[in-house]
């Protein structure tokens, strides 16, 4: 398979919508790419060779070019610089990123404590803002810091408000929005070229409805 595209599929929330643009984009994947444990999965049909990556560690399996391309959510790509190229809008796992707190609360000492599990995103939201806080990075449960005294304020992603609603937490202010992206590894395009933009065309077409 001398043209073999390898694409890292990010595991959890994003794969059924990224599989079902795949298919409709025409591309055949087979049965057990939904209802597997398996994390490498061959399309010889295709010449893909599908890896199913954490969605944080996509950006990573691309930017070292052991996949060509990728499909990542835009919170992760904010919140690490990396060498890849992202070349559509994949317009699917829609959310946001706002800064949430419990209503009213006031703020301990100088520099409000604001959990995330995004750091560098916040870092430089409130650097913008001019406002100086403390950044304390969590892997999950972000709603808890406030509950429990950890923090101030967290940076998390919103989508249908549930979770904030059910913990007592108000939105205080949207960051940005956040879509799932096609990243591509710089080398992979120059290589691959026509195989890529073939794939980002047929998506693309999907995407946009035609
Ligand atoms: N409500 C949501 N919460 C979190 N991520 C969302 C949400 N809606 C869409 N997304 C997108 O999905 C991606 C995260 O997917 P998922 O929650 O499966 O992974 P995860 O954060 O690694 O989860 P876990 O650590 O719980 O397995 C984010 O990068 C974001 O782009
Ligand atoms: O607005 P909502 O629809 O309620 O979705 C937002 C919640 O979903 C995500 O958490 P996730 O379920 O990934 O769990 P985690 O906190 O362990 O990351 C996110 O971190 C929020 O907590």
């Amino acid at each position: 398979m001398g043209d073999l595209l390898t694409i890292a599929m990010p595991k959890g929330r994003i794969f059924e919508e990224a599989a079902e643009l795949l298919r409709k984009a025409g591309y055949q994947l087979p049965p057990e790419f939904e209802d597997s444990r398996k994390l490498i999965i061959d399309v010889p049909e295709e010449k893909i060779r599908f890896i199913l990556a954490k969605p944080m560690d996509v950006t990573t399996y691309v930017e070292h070019g052991v996949a060509d391309l990728g499909i990542a959510g835009k919170d992760v790509m904010l919140e690490e610089e990396r060498d890849v190229y992202e070349v559509l809008d994949l317009k699917i796992s829609h959310c946001y990123l706002a800064v949430a707190g419990i209503p009213g609360a006031k703020v301990q000492g100088v520099a409000p404590k604001v959990a995330t599990k995004y750091p560098n995103v916040a870092s430089s939201y409130f650097r913008e803002q001019g406002e100086q806080v403390e950044i304390i990075k969590l892997n999950g449960s972000i709603e808890l810091a406030p509950l429990i005294g950890l923090a101030d304020r967290i940076v998390d992603i919103v989508s249908t408000g549930r979770t904030l609603k059910e913990n007592g937490l108000v939105e205080l202010e949207r960051i940005t929005d956040i879509t799932s992206r096609i990243i591509v590894n710089p080398v992979s395009y120059r290589l691959k070229d026509q195989r890529i933009d073939d794939l980002v065309e047929r998506l693309s077409n999907v995407v946009d409805g035609l």
